[in-house]
């Protein structure tokens, strides 16, 4: 089992290049079905969950390449083969195979997704919106079926402002006959950089990053080339671990208008943050002020950065709290944290965390993408040795993580352990 040891007290300091948003990425990659020849994307991460896409579009029949960042994939020979089961299962966007697949063949059998269990994530909007198009949706032995003799455009309101229902219809829509209507919409910026890129290839699509997007399907899509945004989840991640053990970071490649809540609370809590027009520069910090916050839809505070947040605050003077408006189970990583001495409790869908304590070095196991950012920053600070289990789940959506802590002055390496399975619960 491969795991990550931290010796923590190294103080960070230099220059980190933030790498091409995954959320972007997984919607931008299952795109390309809908293309009539090849479409290149820069700056894809380098993260399991783009590796596990190229192999679902390679499973179709798509010719994918994916090298120094650039993917490149040719989807003329794509067909619409069934994927219940296997890559599927191993991240949450392989949902976004439904919306491309059906857009391009009228038909899809796509496997329930996986990706983190941060509470229930259910998919009825994207079902909502394909039946609205004219679909029919069954679910047969865990995988969706979806047909249609042909899409028409229709109107369509999301009862909550999902993401991935946001994007899956308008990959479903570019294609269908006529108008269609997104209303109460998701505005978050990767729904943008789709459009951009469905618009590249041909699409007739407006409003994309307001509550009402509205797409006028066409008879064909071309290929294209497309540049990435920059993850701001992951640049947030690097602003509260420079905060927490910074002596002088630079965060480059940001869009800093991505990450105006995220700098609000920083500053809130006393963070110095310099914005320039691509990058964010964070000074060495001594103490934090203890702060509530809230993850709302974008442009609210989100709730992918609520988890290394609370790390921050176990360093802040007084009792901080989190409530998670999007995911109400999405507090494992309090209790890892419990076991490197934090004080920190949940009461429903709000974590209370009492600062400042001293954190000390421990086993822990990574139950989640942001968990596991959490516990790599926890493990910083602590004292001693960290080592981290289950960091898979980190790798789905941190590229180089170890290379560029490293670069900064961490020392924290990837190494494989024995497991002793007789020892299994
Ligand atoms: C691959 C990807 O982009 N993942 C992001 C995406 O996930 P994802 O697209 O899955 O999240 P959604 O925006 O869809 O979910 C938001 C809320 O709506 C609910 N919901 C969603 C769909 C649906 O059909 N019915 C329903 O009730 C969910 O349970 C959740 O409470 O947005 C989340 C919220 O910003 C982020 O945490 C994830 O990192
Ligand atoms: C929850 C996340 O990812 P996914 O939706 O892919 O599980 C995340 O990126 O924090």
């Amino acid at each position: 089992m491969d795991v990550y040891k931290i010796k923590g007290g190294n103080r960070l300091q230099g220059k980190v290049t933030v790498s091409g948003a995954k959320n972007s990425a997984v919607a931008l990659i299952p795109a390309s079905i809908l293309a009539g020849s090849s479409v290149t994307i820069d700056g894809i991460p380098e993260i399991s969950d783009a590796w596990t896409l190229k192999a679902l579009l390679e499973e179709i029949g798509g010719e994918v390449s994916f090298e120094n960042g650039t993917m490149t994939i040719d989807p003329t020979k794509m067909v619409a083969m069934p994927l219940p089961n296997g890559n599927v299962k191993k991240l949450r966007a392989s949902y976004y195979m439904m919306g491309a697949m059906l857009g391009r063949f009228k038909k899809a059998v796509i496997g329930l997704p996986g990706g983190c269990f941060l509470g229930p994530r259910p998919i009825d909007q994207h079902i909502k919106g394909f039946e609205a198009l004219g679909a029919k949706v069954t679910n047969e032995h865990g995988a969706i079926y979806l047909r249609a003799d042909e899409l028409i455009g229709a109107k369509i309101y999301l009862d909550v402002a999902s993401v991935g229902a946001t994007i899956n219809i308008m990959l479903a829509a570019v294609r269908a006959k006529g108008k269609t209507i997104i209303e109460n919409a998701a505005k978050e910026p990767e729904i943008i950089d789709v459009a951009t890129l469905l618009t590249n290839m041909g699409a007739n699509i407006k409003g994309a990053g307001t509550s009402v997007i509205r797409i006028e399907g066409v008879e064909e899509l071309n290929g294209t080339n497309h540049t990435i945004i920059p993850d701001r989840i992951e640049a947030a991640t690097f602003m509260i671990m420079a905060a927490a053990m910074g002596d002088g970071v630079l965060i480059d490649n940001v869009i800093p208008l991505h990450l105006e809540a995220v700098t609000a609370k920083l500053r809130e809590m006393g963070v110095k943050i310099e914005e320039n027009e691509e990058s964010i520069y964070i000074p060495k910090h001594e103490k934090f002020r203890a702060v509530d916050v809230k993850t709302q839809v974008y442009p609210g505070f989100p709730t992918d950065v609520q988890q290394p947040l609370a790390v921050l605050m176990t360093l802040s003077e007084g009792t901080s709290k989190v409530t998670d408006t999007i995911y109400s189970a999405r507090f494992k990583h309090i209790d890892e944290l419990r076991r490197m001495n934090a004080k920190a409790r949940v009461e429903g869908s709000t974590a209370i965390i009492q600062g400042p304590s001293a954190l000390e070095g421990s086993a822990v196991t990574a139950t989640d993408l942001r968990a596991g950012a959490a516990l790599v920053l926890a493990g910083l600070i602590a004292k001693g040795e960290t080592e981290i289990h289950d960091i898979y789940h980190i790798e789905r959506g941190y590229s180089e993580l170890i290379q560029k802590l490293c670069a900064l002055g961490a020392d924290i390496r990837k190494e494989s352990i024995m497991v002793n399975t007789n020892n299994k619960a």
